[in-house]
């Protein structure tokens, strides 16, 4: 494999449970040393995407590689290469930090168990936690302690479901630093999410709803694609002002966030005529502002008849 080849490129993914599509065709490329974000609402079908790159749920329709080797016919050899910490992951609790990782070790068959154990405990800054039980680490650690588990055989592919889900932002940030410090090594890494601000830390992303790959890019481009037309607004009563919009004609959204309000719509001509009279009422303040992603998000899934 060369090394400007994708690290993942499948075509078509498709996958039904009881007849329920819930991937579906989905075709995606990632790059390597890209941190590649996978968001959209619950039960849309990222972690059951994500099993079927691990090899751990064989697709019904379409193909791909995952590292060079072919999804199907060379899931066993794609497994090895991959770093996989699922959504909740395990560690044993009544085992220490320095245990949980000589068993993981063992599990892969790492060469040279116990050097790889110590190095990958210095490098995610365990050291001070190799004899405390795992059980009593905080979240933050916990996680870090998972990531240090998929990271032993040094995978050249991270898939992390929902990695930091829970965890406080200062963990999440140390997180982020990690997985970049990886991708700079040319560790590429898929990482499914609900947080807008890990979007918005991916090179690329993709946002999946109900099995429906609804749009794909970095975040500037996914953005731009949705065509939403933002402004906002601020003063006094901001909770009244919100329901008087609710309804209005070109009005799609209106999000609270702390004094401001957010109101945005697809149509930028007529939701700019509908705030006109608003505007004239001179107590507020209103700009035009950029859309975020999580109005992109929400729009996305309103088109997709979602809640
Ligand atoms: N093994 C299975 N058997 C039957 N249905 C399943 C199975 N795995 C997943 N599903 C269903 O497939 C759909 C997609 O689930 P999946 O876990 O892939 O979504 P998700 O996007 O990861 O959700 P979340 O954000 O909540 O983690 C859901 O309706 C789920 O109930």
């Amino acid at each position: 494999m060369s090394e400007a080849a994708p690290v993942i490129d499948v075509q078509g993914l498709t996958k039904s449970f009881s007849g329920k599509v819930v991937v579906n065709r989905l075709s995606l490329r990632v790059e390597p040393g890209e941190i590649f974000g996978f968001l959209g609402p619950n039960g849309s079908g990222k972690t059951t995407f994500i099993r079927m790159l691990c090899g751990l749920l064989r697709p019904d329709a379409g193909s791909g590689v995952c590292l060079g080797y072919d999804l199907l016919g060379e899931a066993e050899k794609i497994k090895p290469q991959i770093g996989y910490m699922a959504q909740h992951f395990s560690l044993y609790e009544d085992l220490s930090v320095r245990e949980n990782l000589d068993f993981m070790a063992r599990v892969y068959g790492v060469a040279g168990r116990r050097r790889a154990v110590e190095r990958i405990m210095e490098r995610m800054g365990l050291g001070g936690f190799a004899a405390q039980l795992a059980g009593t680490l905080s979240g933050g650690w916990k996680q870090r302690l998972a990531l240090a588990a998929c990271l032993l055989h040094q995978p050249r592919l991270l898939l992390l479901d929902e990695p930091t889900a829970g965890v406080d932002p200062k963990a999440r940030r140390d997180f982020w630093d990690q997985v970049y410090a990886l991708a700079a090594e040319g560790i590429s890494a898929l990482i499914s999410t609900h947080y807008m601000d890990e979007a918005e830390r991916c090179h690329r992303l993709a946002y999946l709803a109900y099995g429906d790959l609804l749009a794909a890019g970095t975040a500037e481009e996914v953005v731009a694609a949705a065509g939403l037309s933002t402004w906002a607004v601020s003063g006094r009563r901001m909770h009244e002002l919100a329901e008087r919009l609710k309804g209005v004609a070109g009005v799609e959204q209106v999000v609270p966030f702390g004094n401001t309000l957010h109101v945005s719509g697809h149509d930028a001509t007529l939701l700019a005529e509908s705030l006109g009279p608003f505007r004239a009422e001179g107590a507020y303040r209103w700009e035009r502002t950029q859309t975020n992603l999580e109005e992109v998000f929400i729009s996305l899934m309103q088109g997709r008849g979602g809640s």
